[in-house]
């Protein structure tokens, strides 16, 4: 199927991409809960070109997708991606049907944007973060996740006695060690691990590859990365859609 809208539905935000003309053409993030936002972004978007308006929607958060697919099926066609061997790609890892489709949605994606044979990793700064190596031959080799940087925020906030909740708002190219106070020093502290994660995993990915590795960022906080200096391990290339595209590009491979 040829869709019209694609949507993600993470665990703090939900995605929309607009497809036109063979891609996402934009993103808009919405509320998780909250249909009279939908209805009232939905006024903005284009009437269908022909017929029902088609939705193809993929989730890591099955509450929140029952909720978005009852209001879906009242505003189109929908197509939900319930697991992974719906997507166009090989799953190497334990147990393929636990990884979150998020991470193989970015690697479909992230495979449509490298030559043939070239390895890719997607960096996904959401509620967590997920760096995910897709190998030459295009298939899902894994990854790791850890706390995205609201969470971290949050759980030092919620554990502790005397730390503020502070919004992680600044971005690499900020950066400055040592902070001077609390709220400075967990930002920075939140940024550090954010950054040193990321470098620490590429690098160890990288290892693994004897040619370079295509990086893809994406995220609600991929900005937070803006600035980080990795000429030594790869360029990183920021793409706002990078999951949808993944869903877009599995949707049309749908019969
Ligand atoms: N404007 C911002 N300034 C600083 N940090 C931000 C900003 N927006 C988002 N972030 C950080 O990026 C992380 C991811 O943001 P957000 O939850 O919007 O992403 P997401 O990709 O929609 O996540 P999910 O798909 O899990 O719902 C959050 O942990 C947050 O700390
Ligand atoms: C890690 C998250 C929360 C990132 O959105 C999601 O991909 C998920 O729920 N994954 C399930 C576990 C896994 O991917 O191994
Ligand atoms: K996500």
């Amino acid at each position: 199927m040829t869709p019209d809208v694609v949507v993600d539905i993470g665990n703090t935000r939900m995605k929309w991409g607009r497809c036109a003309d063979g891609c996402v053409a934009d993103v808009v993030r919405l509320p998780l809960d909250d249909a009279a936002v939908w209805e009232a972004e939905l006024a903005q978007f284009p009437a269908p070109r022909t017929g029902a308006r088609r939705w193809a929607v993929a989730s890591v958060n099955p509450p929140a997708l029952h909720r978005f697919v009852a209001w879906a099926r009242d505003h189109g066609e929908t197509a939900v991606f319930e697991d992974y061997t719906a997507l166009p790609i090989r799953v190497s890892v334990d147990e393929p049907a636990r990884v979150g489709l998020d991470r193989l949605f970015g690697a479909v994606a992230a495979r449509a944007l490298v030559p043939a044979g070239a390895p890719a990793v997607t960096v996904d700064v959401g509620t967590a973060v997920t760096v995910n190596l897709i190998d030459a031959a295009g298939s899902f080799q894994g990854g790791a996740i850890f706390p995205g940087p609201r969470l971290m925020a949050r759980a030092l906030n919620e554990f502790t006695a005397k730390l503020p909740l502070s919004e992680p708002r600044n971005n690499y190219a900020d950066f400055r060690a040592p902070a001077k106070n609390t709220a400075d020093a967990i930002r920075t502290g939140i940024l550090a691990a954010l950054s040193g994660g990321v470098v620490q995993l590429l690098g160890a990915l990288a290892d693994q590859c004897s040619v370079p590795l295509w990086v893809f960022v994406t995220g609600g906080g991929a900005h937070l990365l803006d600035g980080l200096d990795l000429s030594r391990v790869a360029d990183l290339v920021m793409v706002p859609s990078l999951t949808l595209e993944g869903i877009r590009i599995a949707a049309e491979a749908l019969p």
